[in-house]
């Protein structure tokens, strides 16, 4: 064996947390001190809830260890590699332990697994006597003050607003968090309670952050760079702070800095780099250990070390003053066994180091029947106080989605220029042309009509075609108008013969009888510019109706039998809607439930990323809060939303502009109600994938547009390949969709099919997101 390596690092390697470790001891004293612990436990009172009791201040040995990290070993899955590579470390109760290592040696992840946000894939850590994450262990929760390298503050609060919400989720009563409030903003020099903690300096920001993470008397406190860029005078006033709170021994802290000099404050030093410990010690053995005047020495003589020993080849595997899992070179060996000779006779002045909880005077703080709900429910509302703007879209985007749906939407086209060319009777168009005689004042039909009395029957037509919709425009042959519709000034040409009227008089007045050139004579001839659809169909369905009126216009004039029309098909009253139906009413129920469903979305995945944001939502999950927690007080605060922007959606759509309902209100609430619920519930999912706004943008407008096409809001399924017909029957808005045009079209009620469909597609879709939500909150804990 190496005579050089300590006994406690023989012991460490592999060996649990709980038990003691010799320390250097004989076995005589050994014994003694265990007696002396066991007698301690035997009258050590159990731990107590909810927060731990005053015990008596604590004398500085034989201290114990109030963290235990043994072989710790992490990486992360989308990381680069190893970052923590049998990391081991032992933090005594009552001390401050300072770790220093350089940017992305793995200090934070240390610490995040020691408050319980991560975990380690392999090792140990103990923390009181309990791993973190465990029942009864208050980790994460308010066994540890956090104060995490990020800011993480909720900066619409005012400090005192801040310290009465982590106050309250660490289960402390109203006049605690006062009482506490007043003396943390004395001892940190926080003069602005009142103030938004956005509008402070970044000094005043990272005090009132220590401020939130001292505010429950932690038993532990971890703080991750508390000091980088606090001025030298206020750097020094934290550092008196820690060592006044850990002086009882009732509080032990773990702090990370970039400063080495300011950590020879602390009790103990660890060392970091590459995801080892290098070495931890006071910081006076360190010095004297190593032969250096300054701790920056002492971490460049064990980084080059550590350098020389993962390039050389090994001659050792293990060393003694450096638990490092790393060959030594044999020069560095041999320093390293003068090191640890002297090393051995500090460890006799040493206390040793024991893990048992009952023999700590710091105790694990477990609340009992304490729920954050309302604590995150207050946070929620006070947030939104202070940000209307959310509360604003909810309103008015309805209002103005609804408003421009209402105006725009399914509204006639006006105005459609048609290019006439009139071979048969030189009309004057009056709407057109100025001057010139009005085609409207042609005579009627006499009684006893025949070819020669049936006259200026194109200019009547044109009578009937002219109206809102069409407006007519004279051109003098047929290439004209018809490069008039080739240059886009028309939608269309229209072409009566010479001797329209004569022939079509013979047509009317001779019927079967009629001969082929008469026929032929008394056809319009129409040029359509069909590249906008719904255009030209409009304008084709116009003229047709013109011609059928035109036709019975003829009859009734000549007082003939008008069920001579030349289309024998009567048109009966519809059974559901009107004869000229709206295309406003078929877009509306999907209007509604996409504005309801999306809305709840767009807000729920808003406000869950911005408390993601700067580490907010992981500050109050270290705090204790569960995420459970933090999405029930979400939800309620979006159902609220949602029922206005519901109500406003309605109310805009059904009261403002009339749209047809001709079903029970009720059931086009709920369904609307449910759609919001799916729509937040799709928008928590969303939120738990993504961890940046813009990630959850693309999942938005991603499932936004299929969404839309697929629910048959935009035009009817039945038009769609059988494929996608069925893919968009499964999707959460097309039964809705369904539903709701039946409920409002056809009246129907939750008896139909058509109808409880739409429910029960919600419902199971409800289901579906809130179970892959949970399951990705669940893989998400397991690989964090
Ligand atoms: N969530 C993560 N996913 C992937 N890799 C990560 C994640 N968090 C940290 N890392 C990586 O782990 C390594 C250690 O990071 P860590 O933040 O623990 O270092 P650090 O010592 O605290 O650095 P600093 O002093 O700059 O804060 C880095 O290489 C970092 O890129």
């Amino acid at each position: 064996m190496d005579n050089s390596r300590r006994p406690e690092d023989i012991e460490m390697e592999g060996r649990p947390c709980a038990g003691y470790s010799n320390g250097g001891y004989r076995a005589d004293d050994l014994e003694r001190i265990r007696e002396e612990l066991n007698t301690a436990l035997r009258t050590a009172p159990e731990p107590a809830a909810p927060v731990a009791p005053p015990a008596p201040a604590a004398p500085r040995g034989p201290r114990v260890a109030a963290i235990c990290i043994r072989n710790a070993k992490k990486s992360y899955p989308l990381g680069s590699g190893v970052v923590l590579d049998g990391f081991n470390m032992t933090v005594a109760e009552g001390s401050i332990y300072s770790l220093l290592g350089a940017s992305g040696c793995g200090k934070t992840t240390v610490l995040s697994c020691v408050v319980g946000r991560r975990r380690l894939n392999e090792g140990t850590i103990t923390v009181l006597g309990l791993a973190p994450g465990t029942p009864r262990s208050g980790m994460p929760g308010p066994t540890i003050g956090y104060m995490p390298q990020e800011l993480a503050l909720y900066g619409g609060f005012t400090v005192t607003e801040t310290l009465k919400y982590f106050g309250w989720v660490a289960g402390m009563s109203q006049e605690d968090i006062d009482e506490r409030t007043a003396k943390l903003l004395s001892l940190l020099e926080i003069p602005t309670e009142y103030r938004l903690v956005r509008d402070l300096s970044g000094g005043q920001q990272r005090r009132v952050s220590l401020a939130v993470t001292l505010i429950h008397r932690p038993p532990i406190v971890i703080l991750d760079e508390p000091t980088v860029g606090v001025d030298p005078v206020l750097r020094q006033n934290i550092w008196d702070l820690l060592l006044s709170m850990t002086r009882d021994g009732h509080t032990t802290v773990v702090i990370t800095t970039h400063y080495i000099e300011e950590a020879r404050q602390a009790d103990t030093i660890g060392l970091m780099r590459n995801g080892t410990l290098l070495a931890e010690d006071r910081p006076d053995r360190l010095l004297e250990r190593y032969a250096c005047d300054t701790m920056e020495e002492v971490f460049l003589k064990l980084s080059l070390r550590q350098q020389r020993a993962l390039a050389a080849p090994a001659t050792e595997t293990t060393t003694a003053t450096v638990p490092v899992s790393v060959p030594v070179s044999a020069p560095d060996a041999a320093e390293m066994a003068v090191e640890g000779a002297a090393a051995e006779l500090d460890q006799k002045d040493e206390p040793p180091v024991l893990e048992d909880a009952r023999l700590l005077h710091c105790k694990p703080v477990h609340l009992t029947n304490h729920w954050n709900t309302l604590p995150c429910l207050w946070k929620n509302l006070t947030y939104m106080k202070r940000n209307v703007v959310p509360v604003l879209f909810v309103v008015i985007l309805p209002i103005i989605q609804c408003g421009l749906f209402g105006v725009t939407v399914g509204r006639d086209p006006k105005d459609m220029r048609l290019a006439v060319v009139n071979d048969d009777v030189q009309c004057t168009y009056s709407s057109n042309l100025a001057g010139g005689v009005d085609y409207k004042g042609f005579p009627g039909y006499p009684s006893n009509c025949t070819t020669k009395t049936l006259r200026y029957l194109s200019c009547r037509m044109l009578s009937i075609i002219d109206d809102d919709r069409i407006a007519l425009e004279p051109f003098p042959n047929i290439p004209s108008a018809l490069e008039a519709v080739r240059a886009g000034k028309a939608w269309g040409a229209l072409y009566f013969p010479a001797n329209y009227s004569r022939f079509l008089a013979a047509r009317h007045v001779w019927g079967r009888y009629a001969s082929d050139k008469a026929l032929n004579h008394s056809e319009i001839s129409v040029w359509m510019d069909m590249s906008n659809q719904y255009i030209g169909y409009l304008l084709q369905a116009s003229l047709s109706l013109a011609v059928l009126r035109f036709t019975r216009d003829i009859q009734e004039g000549c007082m003939w039998n008008t069920k001579a029309t030349p289309v024998p098909v009567r048109i009966m009253d519809p059974v559901y809607g009107q004869l000229d139906p709206s295309f406003q009413d078929f877009c509306l129920p999907g209007m509604i439930v996409t504005t309801v469903f999306f809305m709840a979305l767009l807000v729920t995945v808003g406000s869950i990323l911005e408390e993601k944001r700067d580490g907010l939502m992981a500050r109050s999950l270290s705090a204790g809060v569960t995420i459970h927690e933090v999405l029930a007080a979400h939800v309620l605060v979006q159902i609220v939303l949602m029922i206005i922007a519901m109500v406003t959606a309605l109310v805009m759509l059904l009261c403002v502009f009339q749209l047809t309902n001709n079903g029970p209100l009720y059931w086009v609430v709920l369904l609307c109600f449910l759609q919001g619920l799916c729509g937040m519930c799709l928008g928590f999912f969303i939120s738990c994938l993504c961890e940046s706004d813009m990630a959850a943008t693309y999942m938005g407008v991603g499932t936004f547009f299929p969404l839309i096409f697929l629910s048959g809001m935009v035009w009817p399924v039945e038009g769609m390949h059988s494929l996608l017909r069925s893919i968009g029957w499964a999707l959460p808005l097309t039964q809705a969709t369904t539903s709701l045009r039946s409920i409002m079209g056809r009246g129907w009620s939750i008896d139909q099919p058509a109808v409880y469909l739409g429910f029960v597609s919600t419902a199971v879709w409800i289901a579906i997101f809130v179970s892959i939500t949970l399951i990705t909150l669940r893989v998400q804990k397991r690989i964090s």
